[in-house]
């Protein structure tokens, strides 16, 4: 007999959910449920007691965490301790998404978003407790600990520490292998010493700056609600400082090395698709300019990669030194200054690097800032670029949550890409919005973030359009790549006959 996965098993579920969601809808003569519709449904009416075959079926799509019916603490007993015996992870039942919203109640919606700040409160304790590498580093990590002993060596108390736990256990961050008994799970990996996951999570102020951004965009002096500046958004509000981000970090170098390791973690998770999704080699005798380059992790693979290339990493002064112990430590062969350099360069001022065959690579750089900003930073490159010059725009292309009816003949399904090497951007299927929903989540967050920080954001292809024309750019292609990032790449208008440049 077969042996069903995990995944095999989850989808059975799923479909069982479903089906009876259907045989329900249809035996209660109830209205076709739709993401669309501007109407309440009869079942978003919390004082009408759902028959009880809907109301499970719902509940278990949801893999909810908590219910109407139940406590929060003796259901999340019950169902976390039975997941983990069977060796299922929890967080593998809560389905988001377009389902999610489908069928979950507009209520539990609502407490869930209200609360959902305590997630990170929750995770800040694993970490700062040393409860989260407690259970790394534990010699047998399978059969967990439990929270006492956790607490105690962690010196917090135990009452508050477990119901954090069972939240995040709840969220698929922990299993709870019985009762008060808590092992990491896949997704908490991330979170260990040395990952991503916890570069980004541990950089400071995020909690305060999400706060502040209510205040930032409600702000009761009219000059703060319309400012577009960028030293006038919640990350202002949060710190009490007039200074942008990363006037504020040249003073505060502990903050600015954690800042610089999340926004590693954000450039390594996009890193692979793309060295992968772009043909780089067609560059190679190339010089490229890599503003606002950060510690130079792209440049360093583009030197490594294009052998005919020079690389310049150009950067404010005080964050060339750590791209400089950067190149060394990954190249210590290489001589700065030979085939790659370290200069301080403000995006804000000529670029003085000029001449024929240059690329100049703005990567997560424009979402830091707002139009205005954007347009004289492009503009500063436009002033130095030649004809045979290009302006890549390395950042996210966000799109609009509409939905859209792609011609027949322009469609790219998963059936296109069996066996394809080369990426293309599947096109949305039916009730699936352009941005595919909730799958834009961590991006849509982002960009908020951006807003938050410097009145930035991530912008769609329209908003691109109207920055790079503002800079007097064209736009000679667009290549999307996984991992959330497309280059767009820039070039001068064509020069008309009676121009001398
Ligand atoms: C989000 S990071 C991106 C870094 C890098 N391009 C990457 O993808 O990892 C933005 C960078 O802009 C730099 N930056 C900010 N203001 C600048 C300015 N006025 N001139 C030059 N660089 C600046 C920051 O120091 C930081 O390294």
């Amino acid at each position: 007999m077969k042996t069903l996965s995990e995944l095999d098993i989850l989808q059975q579920h799923l479909n069982n959910a479903i089906d009876t969601i259907r045989d329900e809808i249809k035996r209660n003569n109830l209205p076709p449920l739709s993401n669309y519709s501007t109407e309440p449904h009869p079942m978003d009416d919390a004082s009408i007691a759902l028959p009880p075959r809907l109301y499970e079926a719902r509940r278990l799509l949801m893999g909810k965490p908590y219910s109407a019916t139940f406590s929060w603490f003796s259901f999340s007993e019950t169902f976390c301790t039975v997941y983990s015996f069977s060796g299922m992870q929890f967080e593998k039942a809560f389905l988001q998404g377009q389902l999610q919203c489908l069928v979950q109640s507009p209520f539990d919606r609502v407490v869930e978003q209200s609360l959902s700040g305590y997630e990170s409160s929750c995770l800040q304790i694993l970490i700062r407790s040393g409860v989260l590498d407690q259970l790394a580093e534990t010699d047998d990590p399978s059969a967990g600990i439990p929270a006492q002993e956790l607490a105690k060596v962690a010196d917090i108390d135990s009452w508050k520490l477990v119901p954090v736990m069972r939240y995040l256990a709840s969220q698929g961050w922990l299993s709870e292998v019985k009762e008060d008994t808590f092992r990491l799970t896949r997704l908490a990996l991330e979170l260990r010493w040395g990952n991503n996951g916890r570069n980004w999570i541990t950089t400071p102020g995020k909690p305060e700056i999400s706060t502040a951004f209510v205040k930032q965009v409600l702000n009761e002096d009219p000059n703060w609600r319309y400012s577009r500046q960028p030293n006038q958004a919640a990350y202002q509000l949060a710190f009490n400082t007039d200074q942008t981000v990363f006037e504020y970090l040249k003073h505060h170098p502990k903050e600015r090395h954690l800042w610089a390791m999340s926004i590693q973690a954000w450039g390594d998770i996009t890193y692979v698709g793309i060295i992968a999704d772009y043909p780089w080699s067609s560059l190679d005798g190339y010089t490229l300019v890599d503003c606002a380059g950060g510690q130079g992790k792209l440049s360093i693979a583009l030197v490594k990669m294009l052998p005919n290339s020079q690389v310049i990493i150009q950067d404010r002064e005080e964050v060339g030194t750590l791209a400089k112990n950067n190149v060394k430590h990954n190249m210590p062969e290489v001589i700065l200054g030979d085939r790659i350099s370290v200069e301080a360069q403000d995006l804000f001022m000529p670029q003085p690097r000029s001449g024929p065959k240059h690329v100049y690579i703005l990567k997560l750089v424009l979402h830091d800032w707002p139009d205005l900003e954007c347009i004289t930073i492009l503009q500063h490159l436009a002033k130095a670029a030649r004809e045979d010059t290009k302006i890549f725009i390395i950042d996210a292309i966000s799109e609009p949550c509409t939905l859209r009816t792609v011609p027949e003949s322009e469609k790219v399904d998963l059936k296109d890409l069996e066996y394809a090497e080369e990426y293309r951007k599947i096109s949305p299927p039916a009730f699936i919005p352009a941005n595919f929903g909730c799958s834009a989540k961590p991006l849509l967050a982002l960009s908020v973030h951006m807003l938050g920080l410097f009145n930035g954001r991530e912008r769609s292809m329209s908003e691109w359009e109207t920055v790079i024309s503002g800079a007097g750019l064209d736009i000679a292609a667009v290549h999307g790549l996984r991992g959330t990032l497309s280059i767009i790449e820039c070039q001068l208008p064509p020069r008309k006959d009676n121009e001398f440049h």
